[in-house]
């Protein structure tokens, strides 16, 4: 990209925001309640809200929102009362996630201010024993951050932290997840870019008093393993927060904070993408009318010019009135921006219809899941999304494996391997375990193009394995737009046709089924454990009834099909929760499924069953 004027708008030194928090740790510790009360909308009026809210304006909101708020308002808190066995709660997976906002019962606030400049220091500690800084440039992390009502707050917080760390910051302010690995490959120094790490501050599509980090370098998003390691440099960088300390880091920061404007390379990178796909045509998708739902999330840019961010459906031509919920706002006023939620596709589908566009497009609230709805209202998500993706992918790259989670249909693997001549390999729940496992195939001589699972995460080879649901929905529009170009017609019909004759079961469910923690019947054992013995218990119940065969290569829980259908139990990647998924021809069929199951967990008194007992009932 030609060099561009204005890119970098802000330059505050680091020192300058450390001496305004000059007494941090005692403000910390003292009066973190009254410190924090801020921020709680960033977005409110449509700027990003720089000044601290007062009490007053807080309860105003709060009583238009309908909900009690404080921001940040976790109990005075000592460093040394911190443990270590506290900052590996935060771990999610291959995130970390915790409680930013106090308010809510029972959710005490986990992800603290100065927890959170901890973390910062300590993903910056790690990034520098893998990392040698260029002789002519200290080394640089840029963070991002989603809609959420405490992001400014722990934007600043992760600033100080790398700042602390002697590291250079660079801020984009609103910012989509995989912009924020996209960042780590770029090559423009206009934009300070490539950055050698980056930080997305979100908690996806969590309530709104949630909050977490996802961490990027060039080569991915960082793994359980490095979160875990950062959550325990984290602990000790922690103990390490003294006042004398504060000092001494006022000294030491001498580096500046900067703000870009990422997103606009982001953006402008999309748009060329589809211009190329088409054939270098200016405007490919003109004519089109496309509504996009960003459930008031960080989604926004793909329809319209949002706070300083570049847009993608206007500069190809596609007219996007009646696009919905672009506005952030972090209390999600309208619907859970999740493109598994039912009430989120009800919504983006009533757009579709009222405006009578030729596709809807729906994010989460990091833009790293999508999902569409055709110009008849059908839903293009879950199993019908990864059909249709596969298809176009398979058009791309004949005979090549497609990786999904372990929740897909039965009907899938048959589309993806009868009908479109390609491989379905059915592994595991997770984005990353997923991405890795295509990674690793292409590794060993198997061909894979494209990792997607139905939660609407989807990672293609050719992007970098970038985990994105904008791009996701760039490869639909590249097949509208050279449908267009090829004469093959207008509207979204080359797309439905791409996913006919799916498979698609009558029936469908999803539950989840909690283990108590804290039961005697635990023994003192993980939640781990106490899963994978009921699932232990359920297989051989499994193998001794003869109308019901285990599949054969399955890779979490157990998966069986029996009664014209099929169901999975397995562990949450995450929660003490047991996921069970049913699929059946029929809801009588799956209520003899769901039996199966019942026969089995019935005998774990830390198990939950009662959603199942209702299902069965029903
Ligand atoms: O195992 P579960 O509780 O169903 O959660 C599984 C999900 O966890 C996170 O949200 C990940 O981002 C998803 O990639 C994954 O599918």
């Amino acid at each position: 990209m030609a060099a561009m004027s204005g890119k970098i708008i802000e330059h505050v030194l680091v020192a300058k925001s450390c001496q305004q928090n000059r007494h941090l740790s005692t403000q910390y510790r003292q009066a973190c309640c009254n410190l924090n009360r801020c921020n709680l909308s960033p977005f409110l009026g449509g700027n990003l809200a720089r000044s601290r809210m007062s009490t007053i304006q807080l309860r105003a909101f709060s009583k238009l929102k309908r909900r009690i708020v404080f921001c940040n308002a976790a109990p005075p808190t000592a460093a040394s009362s911190i443990e270590k066995s506290d900052f590996l709660k935060l771990q999610n997976g291959s995130d970390i996630r915790g409680v930013a906002v106090a308010g809510v019962e029972g959710e005490p606030v986990t992800l603290t201010e100065p927890i959170t400049e901890a973390i910062a220091a300590a993903f910056a500690s790690w990034l520098q024993d893998r990392k040698q800084p260029d002789a002519a440039r200290r080394l640089r992390v840029s963070i991002g951050h989603d809609s959420r009502i405490s992001a400014k707050t722990l934007q600043d917080a992760v600033s100080r932290g790398i700042g602390r760390a002697g590291l250079d910051v660079i801020q984009y302010g609103l910012a989509s997840t995989p912009a924020m690995f996209s960042c780590t490959l770029t090559e423009n120094e206009d934009f300070l870019c490539p950055v050698d790490g980056s930080i997305m501050i979100t908690a996806s599509h969590l309530p709104y008093n949630r909050n977490g980090f996802k961490f990027f370098t060039s080569a991915g998003g960082l793994g359980k393993a490095d979160i875990k390691d950062i959550l325990e440099r984290a602990a000790s960088v922690y103990k390490t927060f003294t006042d004398e300390d504060l000092r001494d880091l006022e000294r030491k920061a001498s580096q500046s904070i900067r703000r870009v404007e990422y997103m606009t390379i982001y953006t402008s990178n999309l748009v060329q993408a589809v211009r190329k796909a088409a054939g270098n045509i200016e405007k490919p998708l003109e004519g089109f009318h496309i509504v996009v739902d960003a459930g008031n999330g960080a989604g926004g840019f793909f329809a319209l010019f949002l706070f300083k961010q570049g847009k993608v459906l206007e500069p190809l031509g596609a007219i996007a009135s009646g696009s919905q919920f672009l506005e952030p706002d972090g209390m999600f006023p309208n619907h859970i921006p999740n493109p598994e939620d039912k009430a989120a596709m009800e919504a983006i589908t009533k757009a579709v219809l009222d405006n009578k566009a030729d596709l809807g497009i729906i994010f989460d609230t990091d833009v790293d899941r999508s999902a569409a709805v055709d110009s008849s209202g059908r839903e293009l998500n879950r199993n019908r999304l990864i059909a249709l993706m596969s298809a176009i992918v398979l058009e791309e790259h004949p005979g090549t494996t497609i990786v999904t989670d372990s929740v897909t249909s039965d009907g899938l693997t048959t589309f993806i391997e009868k009908k479109l001549g390609g491989k379905h390999r059915r592994f595991k729940r997770g984005y990353k375990n997923i991405i890795d496992e295509a990674i690793r195939l292409n590794s060993v001589g198997e061909e894979s193009h494209l990792a997607i699972e139905t939660s609407g995460h989807g990672a293609l080879k050719e992007n970098h394995w970038l985990d994105d649901g904008a791009y996701l929905m760039v490869k639909l529009l590249n097949k509208l737009a050279s449908a267009k170009a090829s004469g093959e017609g207008r509207g979204s019909k080359v797309l439905t046709g791409l996913v006919e004759g799916l498979e698609e079961p009558a029936f469908a469910a999803e539950l989840r089924l909690k283990i108590d923690q804290t039961h005697a019947d635990l023994k003192g054992g993980s939640f781990r454990e106490y899963g994978e013995a009921v699932i232990h218990h359920l297989e051989n119940i499994t193998v001794t009834d003869p109308k019901l065969q285990k599949a054969p290569v399955n890779y979490e829980g157990i998966r069986v099909s029996g009664y014209d259908g099929w169901f999975l139990l397995r562990l949450s990647l995450h929660d003490p929760v047991l996921p069970l998924n049913i699929e059946a021809s029929s809801q009588e069929d799956a209520v003899k499924l769901a039996l199966v199951v019942l026969s089995a967990a019935r005998e774990f008194p830390a198990l939950d069953v009662s959603a199942l007992n209702k299902f069965v009932q029903a």
